[in-house]
């Protein structure tokens, strides 16, 4: 389902954290937010996934607005993977993974075979299905961070809405989600901040800054070394992947104080 963001505003306390922010999400397509710590990224998914309501322009999914549609409606086409976690009750991860299924239930009905089975299946997708048992409150913060992602899967949403998913994964679990979300035919919307793998895995990508969009297009066009010293303010040397042929960029640290050297050691 197309997902579409149309000049949407979010002012809060008399200032813009988002300002006329447009952007589409074709169906099936990954779209990427990047930009600087407070450049709004983390708001503008919050319009998606109707945890604030903008305060100028609309948010369409398969061209209806957001605002239109009833909250149950819009809680089975929306999943949403958020900075605030959502799972603070001691819950088992079988428990907060079934969790998901809450806006396709009704009534007190209990999950069917099938679900159960979509269920343990997410599960096995992101590697938690051996936790199945264990309390959520006891898991590592990338453990806790799978099931989470299992539980929006099970959701069967048509728009996933990732706020920062690779934090707390090791490199291994990096990887298996995006190549996931590759492989998945969902609408993604997804927020990272690391600019290497927003690359390798979006196919459009948004840059924001002071709440404003300031570059959007494919990977190979936006993300330029102008572009990275203008918006974050760093040197980047950008190349290509010698295999995949995505850009990445190449980073330096400051270069080190110069430090006293030792005059050389006398051998006589
Ligand atoms: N409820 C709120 N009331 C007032 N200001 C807010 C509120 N929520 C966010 N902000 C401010 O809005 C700006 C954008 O915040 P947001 O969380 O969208 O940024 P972000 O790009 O996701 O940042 P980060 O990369 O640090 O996660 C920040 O300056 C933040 O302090």
């Amino acid at each position: 389902m197309d997902l579409e963001l149309d000049a949407v505003t979010v002012e809060m306390g008399g200032r813009a954290l988002v300002e006329r922010l447009s952007l589409d999400a074709p169906e099936g397509r990954i779209v990427g937010l990047v930009g600087p710590n407070g450049s709004g990224k983390s708001t503008a998914l919050r319009c998606i996934y109707r945890a604030v309501k903008p305060t100028g322009g609309a948010v369409r999914l398969g061209g209806r607005e957001l605002s239109g549609l009833s909250l149950a409606e819009s809680a089975r086409s929306v999943a949403a993977l958020t900075q605030e976690g959502g799972a603070e009750l001691d819950f088992t991860v079988g428990e907060v993974v079934a969790l998901g299924r809450t806006p396709h239930l009704r009534g007190n009905r209990a999950l069917s075979p099938g679900e159960r089975e979509l269920c343990r299946s997410a599960m096995r997708r992101l590697d938690v299905l051996h936790l199945a048992d264990r309390g959520i409150l006891t898991l590592s913060g990338g453990e806790r961070q799978r099931v989470l992602v299992a539980r929006a899967l099970v959701q069967e949403p048509a728009v996933l809405v990732l706020d920062e998913p690779t934090n707390h994964l090791d490199i291994k679990h990096q990887i298996a989600l995006l190549s996931m979300l590759r492989a998945s035919e969902l609408t993604v919307v997804v927020v990272l901040h690391d600019l290497n793998l927003a690359a390798a895995v979006c196919d459009r990508i948004g840059v924001l800054s002071a709440g404003s969009l300031v570059a959007s297009g494919p990977p190979r066009r936006v993300l330029t070394a102008e572009l990275v010293r203008e918006v974050f303010g760093v040197t980047a040397t950008v190349v290509p992947h010698p295999l995949t042929g995505d850009v990445q960029l190449l980073y330096s640290l400051s270069p080190p104080p110069q430090r006293h050297r030792e005059p050389p050691h006398d051998q006589n």
